[in-house]
């Protein structure tokens, strides 16, 4: 196993200092306990936040690393203005509204970026300075979404995964942001990237497509020639270690007095930190509302709700906590007695055996945030039940109802349904608890907390390591290659190489500078020069015909090497099942404005350069299955291409353009081919032992060199005249 380098904005520790002195207490969070096994194992390093250690006196701050240290925790300190503007302001007051879709929250003013961004430096710059061949990184969260990229600048060849454990929004939401494309591409500098649910493995593939025109393939995307996996890995929790607590005398104890405070009463239980996420007001509502609506219910119900301080110094936490309150006074005093009163509200922590107790003893438990993105309170109820019993009452809105699917789900907007599902609940007969408990916890105990980590890093040690990376750069180191071949063979790519992509076929027509660059090169001592393009014969005439290059029309269907020579075509292609295709392809571009077909000799493609980025990739993966199935063993080829589809006979490619074109070369030739996509993969593939091959773009290619598109492809070619 390599050593695992966990990466979070807080360490899985807290520091206590009291008159006896300082000490640093691992957390007993979810988090914590399932990566403290493989940290421990794999010899790794836990870096991340202390919390505020400003108070303490040098010897205790010494005697706090020295604890840490043996944990195997690397601290990174945050200044007072960086837990106000990275914690508390870019973090807190305008990722974490946004990602739970509360937009009116998010300040008008951008103000904490900046700082947001050189925490996330400094992060990187710890990571980088631990960080030893072999080892896997594993950053957490949304405070560190540069981190990503940032790692990736300082150790291309390292292996890093990133989960996000609150909820992706929709691109709608996201795109928002004024620093959404920042933010996208820290992510993609991990290899993985880990979600609580599809959905927001959904949202965040089609952020990737509206945003950066990154299309999600199968489970990943192409990245500066990296693959990156996006995936959904459900979090769960230590469902063990709450089992066992239940079952301790003491804990079972303290249930005892609860059920017995509560005698006659029925004992409803919520657990949330107090953030305006939980749905804590319209929860209150809820219960109101019963009361409200069903006497019979009053003096019979007991709701006990703890609420954890949380991010207190951030003015929408405080003006939440008045709000809740204010509810929480105003339902006592409508519904209470000298003797009673319906809620039972702390605003303070519990320590795992009290939450044990409490939620052993609950009958039912309300989760109502109206966004989460797990939510593991959900869970530990379940965990917390041996009895098989207790009704967990769940927002559909949270992370854990799709797995959790036997709870009553819940609108957590809906107050009228809730107090609906709370009645329900109270209602319910004991054997429809006992199936849905059961159900629920065998899900909560099958896939815990140990499950999740075990199958996140699974998937990211199977990722291919970043290949070895040649920066753009990288031309300038095969320049002198090329420039030092006696004979020298370009055979060059138009489209998105050549000229970058137009919104229309017809409109890339080379411009003066390009023809002058090509016609510079066919007079190069010891050089020739061959287009090898997708594009129609008529085309390649039309635009470049007039130069004394060799032109391959077709992906290499037609050859003419010299403009004198006439066009000869590959023999025996068949090209009568065109009239097959192309109503189908007619019908998918008649479904979306921008789409067209394009026909040529032996092959149609159905471009959607101009279709909304979403729908054009939606239809062009329902095209792609729709022609695999119609013509699955048949003497077709379906290719996915940039921005289109192309349909050809199977066998015409561009490697076959090699053979040809190098037959009866001066020995010691060098061919240098230049290529942006899939068809030119070919190209190189069927390249000489000692080819040399350039991907021009960002995809993933087994080039060996990498240009970043049109104006550096022609700059490496311009650099070959001097
Ligand atoms: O560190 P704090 O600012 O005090 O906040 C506490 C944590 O809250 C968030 O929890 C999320 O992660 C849970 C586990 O994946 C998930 O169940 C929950 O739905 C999320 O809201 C936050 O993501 C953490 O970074 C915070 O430490
Ligand atoms: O008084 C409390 C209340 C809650 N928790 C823990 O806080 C976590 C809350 O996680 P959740 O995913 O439900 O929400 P988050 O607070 O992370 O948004 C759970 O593990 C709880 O056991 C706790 O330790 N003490």
């Amino acid at each position: 196993m390599s050593r695992l380098l966990l990466v979070s904005n807080r360490l899985p520790v807290t520091v206590k200092a009291d008159k006896d002195g300082v000490s640093v207490v691992p957390s007993a969070g979810g988090l914590a306990t399932g990566l403290r096994g493989p940290h421990e194992k794999s010899g790794g390093l836990w870096v991340g936040w202390p919390g505020d250690v400003s108070r303490l006196t040098p010897a205790q701050k010494a005697s706090v690393e020295e604890q840490l240290a043996q944990q195997r925790c690397v601290p990174l300190y945050l200044s007072a203005s960086e837990v106000s503007r990275f914690y508390e302001g870019y973090s807190n007051q305008v990722l974490w509204p946004l990602c739970h879709y509360l937009l009116e929250r998010v300040p008008r003013q951008d103000r904490d970026w900046e700082v947001y961004r050189k925490v996330n430096e400094r992060f990187a710059d710890l990571v980088a300075r631990h960080y030893q061949p072999g080892d896997t990184i594993w950053v957490h969260d949304y405070q560190l979404m540069l981190v990503p990229a940032l790692l990736r600048e300082r150790l291309p060849q390292a292996r890093i995964g990133f989960f996000h454990h609150i909820p992706f929004p929709s691109s709608e939401i996201f795109r928002a942001l004024p620093r959404r494309l920042e933010l996208l591409r820290g992510l993609l500098g991990a290899d993985l990237i880990g979600f609580h649910t599809l959905s927001y493995v959904r949202h965040f593939a089609s952020t990737l497509m509206q945003l950066l025109g990154l299309e999600k393939v199968g489970d990943h995307v192409d990245q500066d020639g990296r693959q990156v996996r996006i995936g959904a890995f459900p979090m769960g929790i230590d469902a063990k270690a709450f089992e066992e607590l239940v079952r301790q005398p003491a804990v079972l104890e303290e249930v005892r007095v609860h059920r017995e405070n509560a005698a006659e009463q029925r004992l409803v239980l919520g657990v949330d930190r107090l953030d305006y996420t939980k749905g804590i007001p319209r929860r209150l509502l809820a219960v109101q509302r019963l009361l409200e609506r069903e006497p019979a219910w009053r003096g019979k119900l007991r709701f006990v709700q703890v609420a954890v301080p949380s991010r207190t110094a951030v003015e929408d936490y405080a003006t939440y906590r008045e709000r809740v309150n204010e509810l929480v006074g105003r339902i006592n005093s409508l519904y209470g007695s000298v003797h009673n009163v319906p809620i039972h509200y702390l605003y303070r922590s519990l320590n795992q055996k009290q939450l044990a107790a409490l939620y052993r003893a609950a009958d039912v438990m309300l989760v109502t945030p109206v966004r989460d993105g797990m939510n593991l309170v959900a869970k530990e109820f379940c965990a917390s039940r041996p009895d098989e019993d207790g009704v967990l009452v769940l927002s559909e809105l949270a992370g854990a109802a799709d797995e959790l699917d036997e709870a009553l789900l819940v609108n957590p907007f809906d107050v009228e349904g809730m107090a609906d599902a709370l009645e329900a609940a109270l209602e319910m007969p004991a054997e429809e608890r006992k199936r849905r408990m059961r159900a629920l916890r065998t899900r909560v105990i099958d896939c815990d907390v140990h499950c999740w980590v075990n199958s996140f890093l699974s998937a990211l040690q199977a990722t291919p390591t970043a290949p070895p990376r040649v920066k753009p750069q990288g031309a300038q180191e095969v320049l002198p290659l090329i420039r030092e071949a006696r004979e020298l063979l370009l055979l060059l790519d138009y489209d998105g190489t050549l000229v970058p992509f137009a919104p229309r076929p017809e409109l890339a027509a080379p411009d003066e500078e390009l023809l002058t660059l090509l016609r510079r090169l066919t007079e190069r001592p010891h050089t020739r020069v061959a287009i090898v393009s997708g594009r129609s014969r008529e085309v390649l005439v039309a635009w470049v015909g007039g130069l004394n290059v060799g032109l391959y029309a077709e992906h290499g269907l037609w050859s003419r090497p010299t403009p004198d020579a006439t066009w000869e075509s590959l023999s025996g292609v068949p090209t009568e099942w065109k009239s097959l295709v192309r109503p189908i392809l007619e019908s998918f571009a008649s479904r979306v404005p921008g789409a067209l077909v394009e026909e040529k000799f032996a092959s149609l493609a159905w471009h959607y350069r101009q279709v909304e980025p979403v729908l054009g990739a939606r239809l062009a993966r329902e095209l792609r299955l729709h022609l695999g199935e119609v013509f699955a063993q048949g003497p077709l080829e379906v290719l996915p291409g940039d921005k289109v589809v192309e349909v050809r006979a199977r066998g015409v490619n561009k490697g076959r353009v090699v053979g040809r074109v190098t037959e009866g070369m001066a020995p010691g030739t060098r061919v240098v081919a230049i290529g942006d996509d899939r068809t030119d993969e070919d190209l190189f593939a069927a390249l000489p032992a000692d080819g040399i091959a350039i991907h021009a773009g960002g995809k993933e290619s087994r080039a060996g060199y990498r240009v970043n598109g049109p104006t550096e492809v022609r700059r490496l070619l311009a650099a070959l005249l001097e």
